[in-house]
């Protein structure tokens, strides 16, 4: 019987400077598993089970978790394109907590859309799944954006285009550059998150934004840290979105003092992000927001890279 196991890491969202259009993986430096799993099954009939420490928290109806949907969608899409399909048992694996800001729900759409593509062969390439995977993002946030599935699925800092092909491009990293997460414990729902936001911004915030972003790709391209670091504060959504996230401003201040290059909010939040150039930096910030920012047994840290690697098979279990 066929089995493949699926891993998709976490992500920030947004990285301040690019609300819905930037987006980077996260990869815990001490080696730390961070995303969901799924193991897939040749199975009699599709069925769904779920597992792990956040599994309590997912919707008891099988039929409502956006791995379900997932895998329907995948099939529907499979039989149009005149491939056979046979069922398979999906386990869930929901390692990363709900509305926590590190891409949860695209965690969970990726590891199952990449690996129902493993398992079945890869009748899809990168950018019909990427299509696919933005379109069940949308359904769950309100709507389609790819800043968490793209570098969940690719790995890396993707920028996405508004084209269907390529959907996403992958930007140049800073290679010194430590990225402190801190998830508080706390739910903050996606399309609560998108439903404060003005639907139009000034003038002026347009200009900022657009130069902002413009100025981090150059400063990407030509290895300028100093000025990439220089032009990540959110214009957009964090004046709004900060409100819904106890400590913020003290968080931010402790690690501005600290040394940190930059301080945001992971997607929509509770998770805040700081980019550090040495490691001792940012293991004293991780530090302070495990102390002070964290407010319940769910919240977490990790002091993470930006791994190239993004959604992977992994070794079944005999
Ligand atoms: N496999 C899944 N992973 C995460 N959320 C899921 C899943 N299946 C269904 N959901 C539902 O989707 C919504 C995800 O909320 P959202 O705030 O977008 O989370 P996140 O920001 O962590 O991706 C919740 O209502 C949750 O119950
Ligand atoms: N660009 C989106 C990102 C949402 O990320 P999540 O991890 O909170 O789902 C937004 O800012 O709404």
């Amino acid at each position: 019987m066929k089995t493949t196991r699926a891993y998709a890491p976490a992500s920030i969202g947004n990285v301040s400077l690019g609300f819905d259009v930037l987006g980077a993986a996260l990869q815990p430096v001490d080696g730390t598993p961070l995303g969901d799993e799924v193991e897939i099954v040749d199975a009699e009939q599709y069925q769904l089970t779920v597992a792990g420490p956040f599994a309590h928290k997912l919707p008891s109806d099988p039929d409502t978790n956006i791995v379900t949907h997932c895998y329907h969608y995948f099939i529907e899409e499979m039989v149009k394109a005149g491939h056979t399909v046979s069922p398979v048992a999906v386990t869930l694996f929901k390692n990363l907590p709900i509305g926590s800001g590190l891409g949860s729900s695209a965690s969970s759409i990726v590891a199952a859309f990449y690996g129902l593509n493993e398992h079945f062969g890869q009748p899809f390439c990168e950018d019909v799944l990427l299509l696919m995977m933005g379109e069940l993002e949308g359904q769950i946030s309100g709507s389609v954006h790819y800043d968490n599935v793209a570098p969940c699925y690719l790995g890396g800092m993707t920028l996405m285009t508004g084209q269907a092909a390529p959907v996403t491009v992958s930007l140049p990293v800073i290679q010194d550059w430590y990225w402190v997460i801190c998830y508080s414990g706390i739910s903050v729902s996606t399309s609560a998150a998108r439903n404060i936001l003005p639907k139009e911004v000034p003038m002026a915030t347009a200009l900022t934004f657009g130069r902002q972003l413009g100025i981090f790709v150059h400063a990407l391209h030509s290895g300028d840290a100093k000025m990439a670091a220089g032009v990540m504060q959110d214009v957009i959504a964090e004046p709004y979105r900060k409100s819904l996230l106890p400590g913020f401003d003290d968080a931010r201040d402790f690690a501005m003092q600290s040394g940190a290059l930059a301080f945001g909010i992971s997607g929509s939040g509770p998770t805040v992000f700081a980019v550090c150039n040495d490691r001792h930096t940012a293991e004293a910030v991780e530090q302070w927001l495990t102390e002070n920012y964290i407010q319940n047994e769910d919240g977490f840290s990790h002091v993470c890279r930006i791994p190239s690697q993004g959604a992977c098979q992994q070794q079944v279990e005999e």
